[in-house]
């Protein structure tokens, strides 16, 4: 795809009402649940996006029928788990997409060959796949050792304790538990210390009760899957995206002004929705209706320290929101932001110091110095939320423009659309 350039035009006060897409990660995990159930399954309100179209066509590959319309899903799985496919499956650069259907694939027979972009090549998948093989998968690397391209020979999963390195994804844990509701008896999946972005581990467990599957944790650092469950076809409505919104609760924020995001509500299954709580540490006041959220933005925005684990998507918004808060912003705990679609700790810090920001770059984080911000073109290297996260920026302060700005597609085509008109009328 061509690079396009966005240009941004700064704004007085922003104000207006935006109706975010659904949840990129919701939207994934119906369909592969939807993928893994028998008969029919209908998923309301789901994302029609980059990413999650290569979930749909991955699982397409494997024989599910995926038929979209303007308001639904719908979702056939075949008649045996799974049909062969004789060509490579292109997962472009979506984490989510490539570690979670390692799993989904492993649940069922056939040999199948993960692949991606260069940037997907360079985000691991060993600590899944070691798991896999212990549960009774052929596993072989075709590239480097621990990372995409993936060949999979599978008869389905046996059982057991199987323990599997976290820290670096939580994707690894996710992709286990919802393939373990298919394996031939129960599976226990533990991780030793914290798992990375733990809040999506909740979505997971959360996802799969509500279409009626069975997954409990065991204390904090294991979760419990009985084996052969099986559910019907299930209708399920995804809620909508938390991280998509945080871009206009940052307009709202950055400019002082306010902006109502819907639907959302307060108990969404998302961790980013938390985001709302670093925004009021901020100095935002944040209301929620029946619908959705309204922010408010501060005269005057506050530095905050923080440990972003939980959160790794928003630190692109906060990092920009810290560039205009006077006083020094710490944002700690976030190594594995290192290998999302960019390294994005580096290029936060790249960009930022482009906008005459002084930011250190940490192994694990970032130090912000906020006050002052200049006009630049900032590079979005090939990362949808370095993109959006920055845009907001260019409500402030003239002359930022976004390069690579078509990268918003991977979870929010309408992104440039979507803030035109809220920033112009
Ligand atoms: O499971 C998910 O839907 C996701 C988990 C997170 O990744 P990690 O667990 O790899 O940090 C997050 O960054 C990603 O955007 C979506
Ligand atoms: C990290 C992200 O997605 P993924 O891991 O699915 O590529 C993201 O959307 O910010």
């Amino acid at each position: 795809m061509a690079k396009t350039v966005e240009t941004i035009q700064p704004v007085e006060r922003i104000r207006g009402r935006v109706r975010v897409p659904g949840s990129k990660s919701v939207t994934h995990r119906a369909l592969m649940l939807a993928a893994l159930a028998r008969g029919e399954s209908e998923i309301l309100d789901a994302l029609r996006a980059e990413d999650t179209e290569l979930t749909a066509r991955a699982l397409e590959h494997l024989g599910v029928t995926v038929a979209w319309d303007d308001r639904r899903v719908l979702v056939h799985p075949p008649a045996s788990r799974w049909e062969p496919s004789p060509e490579a499956i292109h997962l472009g650069n979506s984490g989510t997409s490539m570690r979670l259907l390692l799993g989904i694939a492993a649940a069922g027979k056939g040999d199948f060959v993960f692949d991606g972009t260069p940037r997907l090549r360079e985000r691991p998948v060993g600590p899944v796949i070691d798991a896999l093989r212990r549960l009774g998968v052929r596993a072989a690397y075709l590239g480097r050792e621990g990372y995409p391209p993936v060949q999979l020979q599978s008869d389905g999963l046996t059982g057991g304790s199987v323990w599997v390195d976290a820290r670096e994804s939580s994707q690894f844990v996710s992709a286990l538990v919802m393939a373990a509701s298919a394996a031939r008896s129960d599976v226990e999946v533990c991780w030793e210390g914290k798992a990375a972005s733990l809040p999506y581990l909740h979505l997971t467990v959360e996802m799969m009760r509500r279409v009626g599957l069975r997954a409990d944790w065991i204390g904090s650092n294991g979760i419990m899957v009985p084996g052969r469950q099986e559910v019907r076809g299930f209708r399920y409505r995804v809620e909508g995206d938390c991280s998509s919104a945080s871009y206009f609760w940052a307009a709202a924020a950055l400019t002082g002004g306010e902006v109502f995001t819907y639907p959302l509500t307060a108990d969404a299954l998302q961790g980013d929705c938390r985001f709302l709580a670093v925004l009021e540490a901020m100095g935002c006041t944040v209301v929620w209706e029946e619908e959705g959220v309204r922010v408010v933005g501060p005269e005057r925005l506050r530095p905050v320290d923080l440990g972003m684990n939980d959160m790794p998507d928003m630190v692109p918004t906060l990092a920009v929101l810290a560039a205009f808060a006077p006083g020094t912003t710490r944002i700690r705990n976030v190594a594995h932001l290192r290998i999302k679609e960019s390294d994005r700790i580096r290029a936060v810090a790249e960009e930022l110091a482009k906008l005459a920001v002084p930011v250190d770059e940490l192994p694990d984080g970032l130090v912000i110095s906020g006050g002052g911000v200049k006009g630049a073109v900032v590079e979005a290297h090939d990362d949808h939320r370095i993109a959006m996260a920055f845009a907001v920026a260019g409500l402030k302060v003239p002359g930022i423009s976004i390069a690579g700005a078509e990268t918003v597609s991977k979870s929010f085509p309408k992104f440039w659309e979507v803030f035109r008109k809220l920033s112009h009328g």
